[in-house]
């Protein structure tokens, strides 16, 4: 409840100042995969992103057209395991709306992101961050400011991406958060691609204290990451090979 609050009274502060910050809806929540999606819009253009939508939840993310916002790219922060993109599917259904994931994903979409690409959104834009660890085609997304950063599976709250299978690699993904994701400001807020305990928001701040894994030496870290020992995604055999050609 604190923490809605306080993003309520930042937001309202924000355009009481009538900075230019643009409109996120925080929870666009999917929860077989306890994915979150995010869609970002510059209230005054209207043109949108939105960043790792699920294929079951495709009906729902057609609220862009409620909230009359022209999407103009719907991007993956990597090629999921446990989930289908909605993508590929989006794309059919909005004329103008492209694709886009990381070139060193492997995946085929109308945009290959690479390191500092910027997506534009009206006033706005997101920089990418190539972090990868968790996958090898894994980016972040920092928006203009750096009052917000998208980390997709690379840093989850108090957590991060396994590093098991699809490249994963605990010391590129520890060597990603630190450098990437740790040197941004402390008040950053961090929003994650999952969360299995119903949390919503982060800060760097506090992922950098109080992360128990990424707090550790990188020896402790890789060590805690070969013994995880979690079950595979039940989905994995069906979503990477969709994902790979944007979810169609
Ligand atoms: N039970 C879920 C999969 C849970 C899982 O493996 N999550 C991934 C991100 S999606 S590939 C992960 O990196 N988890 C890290 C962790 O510490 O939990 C399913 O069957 O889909």
């Amino acid at each position: 409840l604190c923490e809605s609050i306080l993003r309520a009274i930042r937001r309202y502060m924000r355009r009481k100042e009538n900075v230019s910050v643009p409109v996120v809806d925080f929870y666009l929540f999917e929860s077989e995969s306890s994915t979150y999606t995010y869609l970002l819009a510059d209230p005054e253009t209207k043109e949108a992103v939105l960043i790792d939508p699920v294929l079951e939840t495709i009906d729902r993310d057609q609220l862009v057209h409620e909230l009359g916002l022209n999407l103009k790219v719907a991007v993956n922060t990597h090629c999921h395991a446990d989930h289908i993109t909605s993508t590929g599917m989006m794309k059919k259904r909005l004329v103008g709306l492209k694709s886009a994931i990381s070139k060193l994903s492997g995946a085929t979409a109308d945009i290959l992101l690479s390191e500092n690409d910027k997506i534009t959104f009206g006033r706005h834009f997101l920089t990418v961050l190539e972090t990868p660890g968790h996958t090898d085609g894994c980016v972040s997304l920092l928006i203009e400011d750096k009052s917000m950063v998208f980390t997709g599976d690379a840093l989850l709250i108090r957590g991060c991406g396994r590093t098991d299978f699809q490249q994963g690699s605990p010391e590129k993904l520890y060597e990603s958060v630190h450098q990437k994701i740790f040197t941004l400001p402390d008040e950053c807020l961090v929003y994650p691609a999952h969360d299995y305990l119903g949390r919503t928001v982060s800060t760097v701040g506090e992922e950098r204290k109080f992360n128990p894994r990424l707090t550790k030496s990188m020896d402790e870290f890789v060590n805690i990451m070969k013994n995880l020992n979690i079950p595979k995604p039940k989905k994995i055999d069906i979503s990477v090979p969709a994902n790979l050609v944007c979810g169609v």
